[in-house]
């Protein structure tokens, strides 16, 4: 219960170079048409009870591949096997008739995805509470925001805790406290052995709630494997995709991150954390400690900035600057030049393991962003943060170091009866 194994799957839709192909095709004129693969040989066995990402940049074939395994759209070449019951949300076309009322619908889709009558009576009253949208339960759908109208499907598509979850970037539209809400339906549903399906272009959502990414680049699996792997693939196709030209990636170590990719101009030869001066690997939370970062250039580049990211033990940048985003600039740097950059900061971190990514850019843009990516070294350096002890108690991701204010007002003594004395009358 809970499996989806995908087999060579691929999906192509037709295209007509005429707008009378289509009807020249049916009248019998020959194949007026040609085929866009939008999915090819894709091989997916997901295991029950896991949660997938699936991550690609706009068009790549996500929300294909989830049609088709949701059954919504059918494959050109290859099959599906699913095993146990499926909740879907998908991103266009929530499945709801705008002429009939919120409840009409919850109904109809209900008894769609396979409820009982005795069963969606009941969970009435629930999946109202849940999308929480007042008297508009009993007007019609065309009446109603797309918010409106997601925190409803989403309502009655998890009403029941499903074997498989499919969840198309739909959530996004919802304000943050509905999403919220969501979040934690889902990661109930996925810690009680729902099998997670999720696209998302929110790579922090990926790290949160998934086990597993795959990247879809052109309608072809580019990898899959851990999040903090297939993220750092994916962030170097983007950064590609936004004028890097032709980034190098290397391999990094097997779920972990990608290593490192780059065009060659330059090379971050050495990435090391200091305390006082000193190399360290472990910390005392909240201590000063320095991120030192040696870069040598191997081309010229006109404008060249230094950044670094913190990362979690998941591999979520928790904090991310560069010198261009600090106001400063490194210089026009030659074949041959070396720069030193150091970061110092106060550890105001949680106890638990961090890594350090590096990177340079070339071109400071307006606003604090660098315009192309030359060079990034994941994980070039790790620390520990350890408790601090004797330091105030915290928890949390960072520590915002707050001041704190007591006022204490005492309870109002209750206003005695004017005295009137007998004379006075
Ligand atoms: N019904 C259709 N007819 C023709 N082409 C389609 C159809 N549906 C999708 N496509 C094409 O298939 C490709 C993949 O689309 P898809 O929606 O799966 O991408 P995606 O990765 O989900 O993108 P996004 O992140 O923008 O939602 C796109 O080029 C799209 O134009």
């Amino acid at each position: 219960m809970g499996h989806i194994s995908v087999h060579n799957l691929g999906k192509a839709y037709k295209r007509y170079a005429h707008k009378w192909g289509r009807f020249a095709e049916w009248v019998g004129f020959g194949p007026c048409h040609q085929s866009h693969w939008v999915l090819r040989d894709i091989n997916l066995a997901i295991a029950a009870g896991e949660a997938v990402g699936i991550i690609g940049v706009n068009g790549a074939g996500k929300s294909t591949l989830l049609k088709l395994i949701t059954g919504t759209a059918h494959p050109t070449t290859g099959h599906i096997e699913r095993g146990g019951s499926i909740a879907a949300l998908l991103e266009l076309g929530l499945g709801f008739h705008g002429e009939f009322t919120g409840r009409e619908n919850v109904w109809t889709s209900a008894l769609l995805a396979g409820l009982d009558s005795a069963t969606i009576h009941d969970q009435m009253a629930e999946i109202e509470a849940f999308a929480d949208i007042g008297d508009y339960i009993d007007q019609p759908v065309r009446t109603y925001s797309s918010g409106m109208q997601v925190r409803l499907a989403f309502a009655v598509a998890t009403a029941v805790r499903p074997d498989i979850l499919v969840v198309d970037e739909a959530l996004a539209v919802g304000d943050v406290f509905f999403q919220q809400k969501c979040f934690e339906r889902i990661r109930q549903y996925r810690d009680a052995g729902t099998t997670l399906l999720f696209v998302s272009h929110s790579m922090a959502t990926v790290y949160t709630l998934c086990d597993r990414a795959v990247f879809i680049d052109g309608g072809r699996i580019r990898r899959d494997g851990p999040p903090r792997e297939v993220i750092d693939i994916y962030n170097a196709h983007v950064a590609n995709r936004l004028g890097s030209g032709d980034l190098e990636i290397a391999a990094g170590e097997r779920g972990q991150s990608a290593g490192s990719y780059g065009r060659g101009d330059c090379t971050v030869d050495h990435v090391e954390i200091l305390y006082q001066d000193q190399p360290v690997h472990t910390l005392i939370s909240d201590s000063e400690m320095t991120v030192r970062i040696q870069v040598a250039f191997h081309r010229s580049v006109t404008d060249p900035h230094v950044g670094m990211q913190v990362r979690d033990r998941r591999g979520e940048a928790i904090y991310m600057t560069h010198t261009h985003g600090l106001g400063l600039r490194v210089g026009p740097s030659a074949n041959g030049d070396r720069v030193e950059v150091s970061f110092s900061f106060r550890a105001s971190l949680i106890p638990g393991d961090y890594t350090v990514t590096a990177g340079v850019a070339d071109g400071g843009l307006p606003g604090g962003h660098v315009r192309t990516s030359l060079v990034r070294r994941h994980d070039a350096a790790r620390f520990t943060v350890t408790e601090d002890v004797r330091g105030p108690r915290w928890d949390g991701i960072c520590n915002l170091s707050p001041s704190c204010a007591i006022e204490r007002f005492a309870r109002r003594a209750s206003p005695s009866k004017p005295r009137i004395s007998p004379e006075a009358l």
